[in-house]
């Protein structure tokens, strides 16, 4: 029993002032084991106190019993399909959920997988966010009363977990002290009396005894908080237009009828209400009944990292996490706290049989386990079955999924991604039944209301769709569904071996620029193996077990190449590889980069994927290296995105390439500090995307060499560079002819902004005239203090150029090192002006007038200047080599 203690602190209850009893924090507090509850401890105010009936010893007490019964019974969970009361604290494993204070409209409508391999991962949007704890907080621009919250979550998201955290922490007095009663009724638990006739008082006596000494006075004055789990389970008929008004909590009715009235506000006017539900069943409460949606998103990168953190040991801590963020896909899913549980029960497994055996790699494994895993999960919800083992499929399960991977296959071809009704009909998927469907699988299929008030529905994720897709296109392929088939590959496609209809498949994958059937075929071609096919018995028939044909298959993708493919869609072929668990390639590259044989376009795909995803950031990447051909080349540009030095000189770099290149400069964290492209044709589009990548807030990149990149108009180049002017050291735009006096004059949009840091500057060749010097004049100086090396070589800059540069030399705040005036007509008059302006300026070491036709009498002061100890001048060079 809880200590009582009295403060003083007066709180006003119906306007009056009334002394308060403030239970005395448990001692044992302090040992429980979870982090994060300690941090709640720690960062904690005191928590506003309940209002109950002055000086009630005998309702505290009553209140101190149910808090101890509910944390008894919640404290502990079954994770996965479990039930609560048994297994592990929650304390110990629960992490933080990102919630919304608002309801998505949206349904996904780009593929998260590959928005997330060619954008940075946004976590987060702009939607504002909640805690459990703050759901009832009045919303402070509407300045209203919260009595009803709808919280909506996709299956395994962890609405449950949610509830219980927050009833958990309630018990312990941890949080939402204001309000006096939680009543948890999940609408699991209110099935099996739906056909019962209660009060709401006898229905609370049911479910919490301990709250039977409660008086039907003492009651209403408490301040309750109705806690209504998974509306999308539920089985009572919930009306709310034609039922009866029940207002009595001592008065008989439906049990339907008394939840709907106390969601109405009828019983109770002042009790909360808290809903949760999956969308799909989120539209059976009246939206006029509801003060605020909420949704639960599932984990954040930190959450998801945290909850690895509390399962694992240091130690294999970090293999675990770099084993998720190896695979871009394993880190989507893992937004869904349910999919953490598999990636980490598999991992656990592994860990705890054989320390050294290799984790699950393929994704096919993954996706598997997945829908096995959560089609138990339905059953279990829905049916009551518990005794099958996640690997049966029964017969109705194999043919709903069938349904639902026909209706991904249909709509992959057009990238389709929200169906309705009749999608959904003609797939065989009787809507009638939809909303079971819908619940049975929202894990992989949602259904929403949108605007149209029409059903839309959705796979929970575009992976999933493809996932389905494949399971259904390998179906057909056993089945030989050849009409469908035809569907894929067009309408010469004849019944054929497996591998060629793989190949087939795989080439039609690498006809699509933006990687439509990518996860399709790595899926396809996981489900070749036996592995994947016994994983998923009863919905795959199995192929024959002929390991020549699947050697067949993996030497195919080892010698596909076409031409004018992204290497991004290169890589692609090697995953297809990877799902079916062929390492040979590692070891050839190996023995390849050690021998220096010639490295053939899959290994080249192979090793950029290897260095892509190397923990360690690699120091250079110089394709010029590589004993391979230009096509071998440009598949390992990928690999850019992980390191900090990229020279990419002449190797014919297309658009597509630039557009790789970009991506790296825009990833988060992104490693490239050094970027060469000499001697690649990059005017026109390839320009916008190095651009495009240039003004990311991301881009670190200190130094770029464009040499001889037939650049003229370089405006994208000089915004993006104005847009993100800090980083930016090195710049060598030499050997550009048809930059020209013009491209100067933009440049020095940049090189004017205060922010701008360049210490180098190259222009060797770039057909500029004295017009350049004035542009740069002003320029220099009005953010002369960074520039240490100019090179303006090769120019027809004559003489009035140099006087113009020899103003900027002798601008106080100047502090070039290096000036390089090669070939530029120069005269003595130059000479000259130089030695005027040296003679004011302490900081140039080295000056180079060579090929300018001079004569010693014309250098001879500049030479006494080298000469002289007090001057900076150290190396002058005018002779022609
Ligand atoms: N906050 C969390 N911390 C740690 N694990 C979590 C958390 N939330 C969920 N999980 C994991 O995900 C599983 C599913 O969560 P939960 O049952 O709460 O989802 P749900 O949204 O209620 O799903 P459904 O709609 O299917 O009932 C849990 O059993 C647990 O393994």
């Amino acid at each position: 029993m809880l200590g009582l203690e009295r403060t003083s602190t007066p709180l006003t209850l119906d306007g009056g002032l009334v002394d308060q009893l403030v239970p005395v924090q448990p001692s044992s507090r302090s040992t429980l084991p979870s982090l994060h509850r300690r941090k709640t401890l720690m960062t904690q105010s005191p928590p506003p106190v309940a209002h109950l009936p002055p000086a009630d010893v005998g309702l505290q007490e009553i209140v101190n019993e149910h808090k101890i019964h509910l944390k008894r019974q919640y404290e502990r969970v079954t994770e996965g399909f479990g039930e609560s009361g048994s297994g592990t604290l929650l304390n110990t494993i629960y992490t933080e959920l990102y919630i919304i204070d608002e309801q998505s409209e949206e349904v996904h409508t780009q593929h998260e997988v590959r928005q997330l391999e060619t954008t940075s991962q946004t976590d987060t949007d702009h939607a504002p966010t909640i805690k459990c704890h703050k759901l009832f907080e009045v919303l402070t621009h509407l300045k209203r009363p919260i009595r009803v919250v709808l919280m909506n979550g996709i299956a395994g998201i962890g609405k449950t977990f949610l509830v219980q955290k927050f009833i958990v922490d309630w018990s312990e007095r941890l949080e939402n002290q204001d309000i006096n009663i939680v009543i948890l009724l999940s609408f699991r638990e209110l099935n099996l009396v739906k056909d019962e006739r209660y009060s709401l008082l006898e229905l609370l006596h049911v479910f919490y005894p301990t709250l039977q000494k409660v008086t039907t006075e003492k009651l209403t004055l408490c301040k309750l908080l109705f806690i209504f789990d998974g509306l999308d389970e539920s089985r009572l008929s919930l009306e709310f237009t034609n039922r009866k008004i029940v207002s009595d909590i001592t008065q008989k009715s439906s049990v339907s009828e008394l939840v709907t009235n106390l969601i109405e506000g009828n019983l109770l006017p002042s009790a909360l209400i808290w809903i949760t539900t999956r969308p799909a069943a989120a539209n059976q409460i009246p939206p006029t009944c509801v003060d605020r949606v909420t949704e639960v998103r599932g984990f954040t990168g930190a959450q998801k990292e945290e909850y690895f953190r509390m399962r694992f040991s240091e130690k294999e801590l970090s293999r675990v996490i770099s084993h998720i963020k190896k695979s871009k896909n394993f880190n989507v899913m893992c937004k869904i706290p349910v999919f953490c549980w598999i990636t980490a029960t598999i991992i656990e497994y592994i860990l705890n049989t054989d320390q050294r055996s290799e984790l699950p790699k393929t994704l096919t494994d993954m996706y598997s386990y997945f829908l096995l895993v959560q089609t138990k999960r339905n059953k279990h919800k829905y049916q009551k079955e518990h005794e099958t083992s996640p690997q049966e499929l029964t017969d109705a399960d194999r043919e709903v999924l069938l349904k639902l991977g026909k209706l991904a296959f249909e709509n992959l071809k057009t990238r389709n991604i929200i169906f309705y009704q009749e999608d959904l009909e003609e797939c065989g998927l009787d809507v009638t039944e939809a909303s079971l469907y819908s619940g049975f699988f929202t894990e992989i299929f949602k259904r929403e209301c949108v605007i149209f008030q029409k059903p839309v529905y959705s796979f929970v994720h575009l992976s999933i769709q493809e996932f389905l897709a494949a399971v259904y296109t390998f179906h057909c392929y056993t089945n030989r569904k050849t009409e469908v088939l035809k569907e894929v590959l067009g309408e010469e496609y004849n019944e054929t071996s497996l591998d060629i209809f793989l190949s087939k498949v795989m080439e039609k994958s690498l006809q699509s620029k933006n990687g439509t059937l990518d996860l399709f075929v790595r899926f396809l071609h996981g489900l070749t193996l036996e592995s994947s096919q016994r994983l998923l018995v009863g919905l795959l028939s199995q192929t024959e077990k002929n390991p020549e044909v699947i050697q067949k298959i993996i030497n195919n993708l080892k010698e596909m190449r076409r031409s004018q493919i992204s290497p991004d869609r290169s890589i692609n072929i090697f995953h297809c590889l990877t799902e079916m668990n062929d390492s040979s390639l590692f070891q050839e590259i190996q023995e390849f980069l050690k021998s220096e044989t010639k490295l053939s376009e899959i290994h080249c795909s192979a090793l950029a994927y290897m260095l892509q995803m190397s923990e360690e950031v690699l120091d250079e990447l110089d394709l010029q290296k590589f004993n391979t051909s230009d096509q071998g080349r440009h598949r390992l540009i990928p690999a850019v995105s992980n390191c900090r030095k990229a020279l990419l000189k002449a190797c014919h770099l297309s658009e597509t390439h630039c557009e790789v290149v970009a991506s790296a400069l825009k990833s988060d964290p992104s490693h490239l500090v050094e970027l060469d492209m000499t001697g690649n044709k990059l005017h026109g589009s390839g320009l916008n995307f190095l651009s495009a990548g240039l003004s990311s807030p991301d881009c670190r990149l200190e130094t770029l060499r464009l040499e001889s990149c037939w650049l003229s108009d370089i405006s994208s180049l000089v915004s993006a560079l104005n847009s993100n002017p800090s980083h930016l050291k090195h710049l060598n735009l030499s050997h550009n002819n048809n930059l020209e006096n013009s491209g100067v004059k933009k440049l020095c949009v940049f090189l004017e902004n205060p922010h701008c840091l360049l210490e180098t500057l190259r222009l060797q060749r770039c057909s500029l005239s004295e017009i350049s010097c004035d542009h740069l004049l002003p320029a220099l100086q009005s953010n002369p203090s960074h520039l240490r090396h100019l090179d303006l070589s090769w120019n027809n800059l004559q003489d009035s150029g140099v006087k113009q540069l020899c103003v900027y030399l002798k601008t106080s705040d100047c502090r070039l090192e290096t000036l390089r005036l090669w070939g530029c007509k120069l005269s003595e008059t130059s000479c000259d002006y130089l030695f005027k302006a040296l003679q004011s300026n302490s900081h140039l070491r080295e000056l180079d007038l060579t090929k300018n036709n001079l004569q010693e009498s014309h250098v001879k002061q500049l030479s006494e200047l080298v000469d002289s100890p007090h001057h900076t001048l150290e190396v002058l060079k005018w002779k022609d080599p």
